[in-house]
């Protein structure tokens, strides 16, 4: 959207281009603009029951790589088919119906966006707000999810390799870097033939873990032409073609998941367990609450030891085959059953994460228990029941490995340690004027982060034995 267009303008344009196009939204529904919070939407004066479907759209009118006037042309490797390489390729795609202006048969669609979404892989390049912002976010869970530096540079190389192929010279690798940001801020997958796609209308809708509407698709279609039913490149069994049914032009569909109040901001899911570190990377804004965030850490930050690794491996297998696993994670208060190795929001660890340290003490420990009598002592500890004295030693290790790894993360956010240990970083967020919107941004995460880190410190501490003096 252009900064200086008129949004009731915008707005009807793009209302005008959705009714050209079948994309029917319901009456009780409405597009609104305003300042504080860009385009959203909202019920009228009736309120909306579950089930409902409240937007069709029909699968000709969303942009994607199958769909846009490159279509024909562009390459079809596998590394453009997901991940990055699939935002890249239709970040190019969007970028050139952009270029194309009212030549676009998606312009009224397209007029209607922002300029760009200002993600933090812009800001290494903007202004002293923008700088300042990037140096709190080393060494947090921000810089993992898009690698500060390293996402820009990608397209830009991207950029480099495609521009002269596919853009016409008025093209500029600005103008494509934003692009990017609407795809990374606003394009779902929609189905196997189509994948990632620009989907007018369903990317109106803001983000809230308490979603009232959610996107369906039919995404096992064919992924060479995009039929639902029988189709000339099926190898199995045909399915048989439902009479009447038009399967290359079928709709995707909003639907009700959450009964609507009347007069309320109506907010789809971008993802279920997107914390506020993915929120911030890919679409550029966090939740002021928000049950899905953690730290996590990847084998390869935890040990460089392969035959640790490849013991882990086994004793994961072994230990989540035990049907009393989860129920046990679900009686402690420091231990929560999860695949991946992580500390959440309330402070507890996943069970993955404590299996690593239980192995870690295993190796150095003259005795071997099993994982699942230690993780009974520590339940035990942590109600102040009475335990096996044998097993303390092994509880106490694991809840010590657990503190270290918390400090080692927090020295790890780089700010921190540069500002040294009696900083205080809720005051230097409170003298940050409202100038300085990206920094305060990203202070804010730090200190999501570091509420989370000192919060295990403080629930682990109290199985820690003092060392011997
Ligand atoms: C799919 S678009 C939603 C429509 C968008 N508001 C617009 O004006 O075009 C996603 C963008 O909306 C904004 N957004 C979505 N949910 C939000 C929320 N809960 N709080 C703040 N901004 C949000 C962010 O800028 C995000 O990048």
């Amino acid at each position: 959207m252009n900064s200086g267009a008129n949004k009731d303008t915008v707005i009807a344009d793009f209302q005008q281009w959705c009714s050209e196009n079948d994309v029917w939204l319901d009456d009780r529904l409405e597009i609104i603009y305003s300042p504080d919070a860009d385009i959203h939407i909202r019920t009228k004066n009736q309120s909306i029951s579950a089930s409902t479907t409240v937007s069709y759209i029909p699968k000709r009118s969303i942009l994607s790589t199958k769909s846009c006037s490159l279509a024909e042309t562009l390459p079809q490797d596998a590394e453009y088919t997901h991940g990055l390489g699939a935002q890249l390729m239709l970040a190019l795609a969007l970028y050139k119906e952009q270029l194309l202006g009212s030549k676009s048969r998606w312009h009224g669609y397209l007029q209607s966006l922002p300029d760009f979404v200002d993600l933090p892989m812009l800001w290494q390049d903007g202004c002293k707000d923008a700088k300042e912002a990037v140096t709190w976010l080393v060494g947090t869970e921000v810089e993992k999810e898009m690698s500060v530096g390293s996402l820009l540079a990608r397209a830009r190389r991207f950029y480099e390799a495609m521009s002269r192929q596919f853009l016409p010279q008025d093209a500029s690798v600005g103008g494509f870097t934003k692009a990017f940001t609407l795809v990374s801020s606003r394009a779902f997958i929609v189905d196997a033939y189509h994948g990632l796609s620009m989907v007018p209308i369903a990317d109106a809708f803001n983000h809230s873990q308490d979603n009232h509407v959610h996107i369906e698709t039919d995404f096992d279609v064919c992924p060479l032409c995009g039929a639902l039913y029988e189709c000339p490149h099926d190898d199995g069994p045909k399915l048989e073609t439902h009479v009447g049914q038009n399967h290359y032009d079928s709709c995707y569909e909003m639907v009700v998941n959450s009964p609507i109040p009347r007069h309320s901001e109506v907010f789809n899911t971008y993802g279920e367990t997107l914390g506020n570190a993915a929120l911030l990377a890919r679409y550029g804004f966090v939740l002021d609450v928000n049950e899905n965030d953690c730290i996590t850490w990847s084998m390869e930050e935890l040990t460089d030891d392969a035959d640790l690794a490849a013991t882990f491996q086994l004793a994961a297998y072994e230990w989540e085959s035990e049907k009393s696993l989860r129920p046990r994670c679900e009686s402690s208060n420091l231990v929560y059953y999860s695949e991946s190795f992580t500390v959440d929001g309330d402070g507890k660890v996943s069970h993955r994460l404590w299996l690593l340290c239980f192995l870690t003490y295993q190796r150095n420990a003259p005795s071997s228990p099993s994982p699942m009598s230690v993780l009974e002592a520590q339940i035990a500890c942590e109600a102040g029941m009475d335990v096996d004295a044998s097993l303390i030693p092994a509880v106490s290790a694991i809840a010590s490995a657990v503190s270290t790894l918390c400090c080692t993360r927090k020295a790890k956010i780089k700010k921190l340690s540069d500002l040294g240990p009696d900083a205080d970083i809720g005051e230097i967020l409170d003298g940050l004027s409202d100038d300085r919107p990206r920094t305060r941004l990203a202070v804010s995460y730090v200190l999501t982060e570091i509420s989370i880190l000192e919060c295990c410190l403080a629930e682990w501490s109290d199985l820690v034995l003092p060392h011997p003096s």
